[in-house]
């Protein structure tokens, strides 16, 4: 069903949903584009079509390889229309979604483009806010970086601050997705380039382990880690990105990387990452019931740490802007909930602890224990083929041998494997 979008653009069938509307493949005066229409109800709300004209100049003039460029932005009767470059390829959260984790020399040169486009977006004075797997779109047109890793592209620049909350609240909200929000913005400072680099970080953990430094459990129980906890070590983890890892996830945004240096110092690894095979991390558990997955934007009251609030969650499919095709994805959703207050946050804490786990923290600990049961067992099996080796031995070489020896080790040993 083609569908005219302003003057210059038709669009004709639905390639994606996310949280702040539906993406499109389209047709404009220079060929094939995609088109965001954003929600209903955000293109109904005059505060954000006037942000959005105001922001239209700095949003179209971001052009860089390692950004997907907005053309145009299209204000037409209730249509509000981003439209952009047509990346051939998938989203990194489908690419994670598929194989698990990613090689450390894959991770590191999509995420050294992710940085190069931070640092052209951050030269221009624009934050993105909301780095994470869904908005990184791996070109797949274009020829492979180092290593065969694919070319990356990040998406969605300036659409969180678009959608942002009226001027009048937007002080006591914040806007993100909960598994990647920098400490300060937890705390309610103004979000600045530091953020996107946290952000970053905690994708690059995210494409080696398959889990969020600080994600898993109750969204309170997130935000409170953030704030208050550090990343332990990650066993196997090469020790070049686990020091840029930790760098990008200090808690003072002062401390962590720019996003140049970021890029450069991930480059600079790559020669010794290169034929390194992905982390071996045991198989994830499924995230628990309720708890949004970890790309799912979360629209955030924040008078968590000024008062008391109720904290509610939803989730369900993103509502449709337009007819079309139902979600080719699950995760496409638009949650909205009130930050918890400091009680609630207290009580996270027990929370996070037997929890921080889901999945984070528990893939550690199990995987501490399954080192420590392959030990054992090499060891029972060890002394099991001494045992039986004696026993032979003293078969072979014993005038007359007890009968059934042999069998009596195994016997005496083989319940216990
Ligand atoms: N420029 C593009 N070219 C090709 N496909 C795109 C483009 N932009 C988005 N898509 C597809 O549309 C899907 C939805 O994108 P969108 O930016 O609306 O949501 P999201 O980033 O996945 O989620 P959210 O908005 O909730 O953060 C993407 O996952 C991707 O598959």
């Amino acid at each position: 069903m083609a569908r005219k979008i302003g003057s210059r653009y038709t669009v004709h069938q639905v390639i994606g949903r996310g949280s702040a509307g539906t993406v499109w493949l389209g047709e404009g005066p220079d060929g094939p584009v995609a088109v965001k229409l954003l929600r209903e109800d955000l293109a109904a709300d005059q505060v954000l079509v006037g942000r959005f004209v105001q922001e239209r100049a700095a949003l179209t003039g971001l052009d860089h390889p390692h950004v997907v460029g907005v053309h145009d932005m299209v204000v037409d009767g209730s249509d509000l229309a981003l439209v952009m470059d047509l990346v051939q390829g998938s989203d990194l959260r489908t690419r994670l979604e598929r194989d698990g984790v990613l090689s450390p020399a894959v991770a590191a040169s999509v995420i050294a483009d992710v940085a190069d486009g931070l640092a052209a977006a951050h030269a221009a004075g624009i934050v993105h806010r909301d780095v994470k797997p869904e908005n990184v779109l791996l070109d797949l047109a274009a020829p492979p970086g180092p290593g065969g890793a694919p070319r990356a592209k990040l998406t969605d620049f300036g659409i969180a601050r678009l959608v942002d909350a009226p001027r009048r609240t937007r002080a006591t909200r914040i806007i993100g997705t909960p598994d990647y929000l920098a400490p300060e913005i937890i705390e309610g400072l103004e979000p600045r380039a530091a953020v996107d680099i946290y952000a970053t970080a905690t994708v690059l953990y995210e494409l080696l382990t398959g889990t969020t430094p600080f994600g898993g459990g109750h969204t309170g129980a997130v935000l409170r880690r953030h704030v208050t906890e550090n990343v332990p070590p990650v066993e196997g983890m090469p020790d070049g990105l686990w020091r840029i890892i930790s760098e990008c996830l200090a808690k003072a945004p002062a401390s962590r990387l720019r996003a140049a240096e970021l890029a450069a110092r991930l480059r600079a690894l790559l020669p010794e990452l290169s034929g390194l095979g992905p982390i071996a991390v045991p198989a994830q558990r499924g995230a628990p019931e309720e708890v949004p997955t970890p790309g799912e934007a979360v629209y955030a009251e924040a008078d968590a740490f000024a008062g008391s609030g109720t904290h509610r969650r939803r989730r369900g499919p993103a509502v449709p802007l337009v007819p079309g095709p139902q979600p080719d994805s699950t995760r496409d959703t638009h949650t909205s909930l009130r930050r918890p207050s400091p009680r609630e946050l207290a009580s996270y804490a027990e929370e996070s602890r037997a929890q921080r786990a889901q999945p984070a923290a528990t893939h550690r600990r199990t995987r501490a224990q399954m080192i420590r049961r392959r030990r054992t067992l090499a060891v029972l099996i060890a002394v099991v083929l001494l045992l039986a080796g004696a026993a032979a031995a003293w078969t072979a070489f014993a005038a007359e041998p007890p009968a059934g020896a042999s069998a009596a080790v195994h016997a005496s040993w083989h319940p216990r494997l």
